[in-house]
């Protein structure tokens, strides 16, 4: 690596999209960002936003069938404003990987036997996993002579006590398999619960922080003093709240219940619990946009979704105020929770007596900055916290073999 390399390009690939960032770290700045969705559809979606040359978004439409092919078109975009993955100012690639297991618990250098225990992983996250190494060998395939840093989703809960992280099933059973809980949006957690502290004007150890993350998946967290003590995940991005497409808590007799009753496979309930369950499960929408927009025309199914969704929710809260035993706040972020004020105030309405309010014209206001929104009276701070799993994914990507 040249002296002068300080550029970090961050992947993060999802299921059925890539978000990227390239970042200059001498100064935090974000050059290039970009996402492609769709992936794997008829018609996928690419942007991308040339920060440097100050162009404007570029947007396109066209068939992307794979995560290599996505990241490709990502390179060929990067390339076309002179920012493309051949540049001697290029230090390191830095990639979401989802589940570490138990190995991981910091951000790690590429290596085969690495890579080896991220595929191993793949039956724990098999929604993830594959992405994140298709992601990982085309950069390695472009740039064999940059280190790849893996930032693991699960890192930050690894500091969970043993009664939060063990299931109560058979010790030897669940041993023998590393059956336990491991959590997931680590980053983001970490992110959000840091930048709650700071927007309180305390530090990280003195505050006790629920973050909620509330994207396609959604987890809650239970942060003490900087360290995460719960979450809702599990062994997969499964359990826990109410998602996009995917169930979170149900009881684990229903699996049983499917395959001896209702006939199905293993993959079948597989399938039908991450991708056809959730709000598109329920209502046939998984984007919280287009359910508000049902239920403002008075459609049934969708609000009965919505409800649901904030039950769960609800739970959650309750359940990390017990957990921490003192709040100091409750963070909202990803896709729904820095954007649905509904949501918002729907999650918090009844929670008086745990000290919890919103503030329904601080709720409004729709703005990037993390932001408080509970009333001033309130005894526990209602916060959005927009996260930024690229910018941190940098940060610790660089923190390891920057200069
Ligand atoms: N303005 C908005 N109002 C309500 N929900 C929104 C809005 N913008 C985005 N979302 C929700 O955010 C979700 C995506 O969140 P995001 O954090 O990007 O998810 P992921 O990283 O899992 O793809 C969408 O499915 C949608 O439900
Ligand atoms: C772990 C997980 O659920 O990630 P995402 O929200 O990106 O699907
Ligand atoms: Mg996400």
């Amino acid at each position: 690596m040249t002296a002068n390399a300080t550029r970090v390009l961050v992947l993060n690939s999802g299921s059925s999209s890539v978000k990227y960032q390239l970042l200059d770290m001498k100064d935090g700045s974000r050059l290039a960002v970009g996402l492609v969705e769709r992936i794997g559809e008829e018609t996928s979606r690419l942007s991308h936003t040339p920060l440097a040359t100050g162009g404007d978004k570029r947007e396109r439409e066209a068939r992307i069938a794979d995560h290599e092919e996505a990241l490709k078109a990502v390179a060929d975009e990067l390339s076309a404003d002179g920012l493309g993955l051949d540049s001697p100012e290029l230090a390191a690639i830095g990639h979401r990987v989802v589940h570490g297991g138990l190995k991981f618990t910091a951000p790690t250098v590429i290596d085969d036997a690495v890579l080896k225990e991220i595929e191993r992983l793949v039956p724990v996250a098999p929604l993830h996993n594959p992405a994140n190494i298709t992601g990982i060998k085309t950069a390695q395939a472009l740039r064999p002579d940059l280190p790849q840093v893996a930032v693991f989703d699960t890192a930050f809960h690894t500091t969970m006590p043993e009664h939060a992280a063990r299931y109560a099933i058979d010790v030897e059973t669940a041993d023998a398999h590393r059956i336990r809980r491991y959590g997931f949006h680590g980053t983001s957690h970490a992110y959000v619960s840091r930048k709650t502290a700071e927007l309180l004007g305390k530090a990280p150890e003195d505050v006790n922080v629920i973050v909620l993350h509330l994207g396609n998946g959604a987890s809650a967290s239970a942060v003490a003093s900087g360290r995460c003590v719960d979450t809702s995940m599990g062994l997969t991005p499964l359990e826990g709240l109410v998602m996009g497409t995917r169930s979170g808590d149900i009881d684990p007799a229903v699996v049983f219940h499917l395959k001896r009753v209702a006939g199905m496979d293993a993959d079948e309930v597989d399938e039908l619990l991450n991708k056809k369950s959730g709000l598109v499960g329920l209502c046939g929408d998984n984007d919280m946009r287009e359910i508000r927009r049902r239920i403002d025309e008075g459609d049934q199914r969708a609000a009965l979704a919505f409800d649901i969704y904030i039950h769960r929710l609800k739970k959650y809260i309750g359940a990390y105020s017990a957990v921490l035993g003192r709040v100091d706040a409750v963070a909202f972020t990803a896709g729904v929770g820095e954007n649905a004020a509904p949501v918002r105030e729907a999650a918090v309405k009844g929670l008086e007596e745990l000290g919890l309010a919103v503030d329904a014209d601080l709720n409004a206001v729709r703005s990037d900055a993390a932001r408080l929104i509970s009333p001033e009276y309130a005894r526990v701070a209602v916060a959005v916290v927009p996260t930024d799993e690229e910018l941190e994914i940098a940060g610790q990507t660089y923190a390891l073999v920057g200069n």
